[in-house]
């Protein structure tokens, strides 16, 4: 570990807001100093549909790149854009207290979903998004786009489409929070495994980073939550661009505190979706993924993931 804590970032908008404010928290909370430094990502430098190059990790191994050459110390991910299979060599010390997981609506003139027109065209590349925004019957037609945060609200302003649908919890990191029409309860779209959650990383031979980070940043509660969903994600063996959304929420049960864990897996053919709930104990969060797992691939979950795989 450095003098200097070297906090690296990707280029975007978003991902300095994310390390910056965590770099400023670490400051706060240690009186170390720190740097941010920005690391370009496959992911940044290509326009292609991410679906269409691995898409699964492609924002995360540069970061891990540069935590392994040395070149930083510390490594912040969207979580939801981490791998569910942990790599030996990096470790996961934080996991901060977790921003609104909800996903919103950012459409012209105000507009919330209910009161886009039949025809009206909605912009998303995530399959999770188009399954459920179809599953609502709404008649709206869904269209690929992808970019960053930015650059899909220009694409409303500028007419290309109707709207977007976005994850709060980057538009709250960049002050735009207030942009948003309408926010998607997650009765009608559950958010994406480990949504509006950060991930701190460390190299696995850095215990002093190590310990830094997680006496400092890392929140049980969060952590427990997110769990659950990338367990569930793992064991229905989907990636980060599955049509599966994933909510927990740790809440004070008669016994002590239970999590609750929703999911779907939805469907991009207009075949049913899949939507189930299980209880279970913060303890055992990962145990709880994989049974609701296990029950929604015997409800069939396997042929809707399949559908979107590459
Ligand atoms: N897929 C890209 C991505 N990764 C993390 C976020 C938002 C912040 C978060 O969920 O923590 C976004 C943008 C979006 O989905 O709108």
């Amino acid at each position: 570990m450095s003098e200097t804590l070297r906090v690296g970032t990707r280029a975007s908008t978003l991902a300095t807001a994310q390390s910056r404010q965590i770099a400023e928290r670490l400051e706060a909370a240690t009186g170390r100093r720190t740097e941010l430094v920005p690391v370009k990502t496959e992911g940044d430098l290509s326009r292609a549909p991410l679906t269409s190059f691995g898409g699964q990790g492609v924002f995360i191994s540069a970061l891990r790149d540069a935590l392994l050459d040395g070149t930083i110390d510390i490594a912040v991910h969207s979580l939801k854009d981490l791998p569910t299979t942990p790599d030996p060599r990096i470790a996961l010390p934080a996991i901060p207290v977790r921003e609104d997981p909800r996903d919103v609506l950012v459409a012209r003139d105000g507009l919330t979903l209910g009161e886009l027109p039949v025809g009206a065209v909605v912009g998303t590349g995530s399959p999770r998004r188009e399954a459920q925004l179809n599953a609502l019957g709404l008649g709206v037609t869904v269209t690929g786009i992808r970019g960053n945060v930015d650059t899909r609200i220009r694409k409303v302003r500028d007419g290309d489409v109707d709207g977007v649908v976005l994850a709060r919890a980057g538009m709250i990191r960049i002050g735009r929070a207030d942009e948003a029409t309408e926010v998607l309860d997650p009765l009608q779209m559950l958010p994406a495994p480990g949504q509006g959650a950060l991930a701190c990383e460390c190299r696995a031979d850095d215990p002093a980073t190590y310990a830094l980070l997680h006496e400092h940043l890392d929140d049980g509660a969060t952590r427990a939550a997110v769990t659950a969903e990338r367990s569930l994600l793992a064991h229905l063996e989907a990636g980060c661009s599955a049509p599966v959304g994933a909510l927990a929420d740790v809440a004070l049960g008669d016994d002590g505190d239970e999590l609750w864990l929703r999911a779907v897996v939805g469907a991009v053919s207009g075949a049913p979706t899949i939507r189930m709930s299980a209880t279970g104990t913060p303890g055992d969060a990962a145990g709880l993924g994989e049974r609701l797992a296990a029950e929604m691939l015997a409800e069939g979950a396997t042929s809707l993931i399949e559908e979107v795989a590459r």
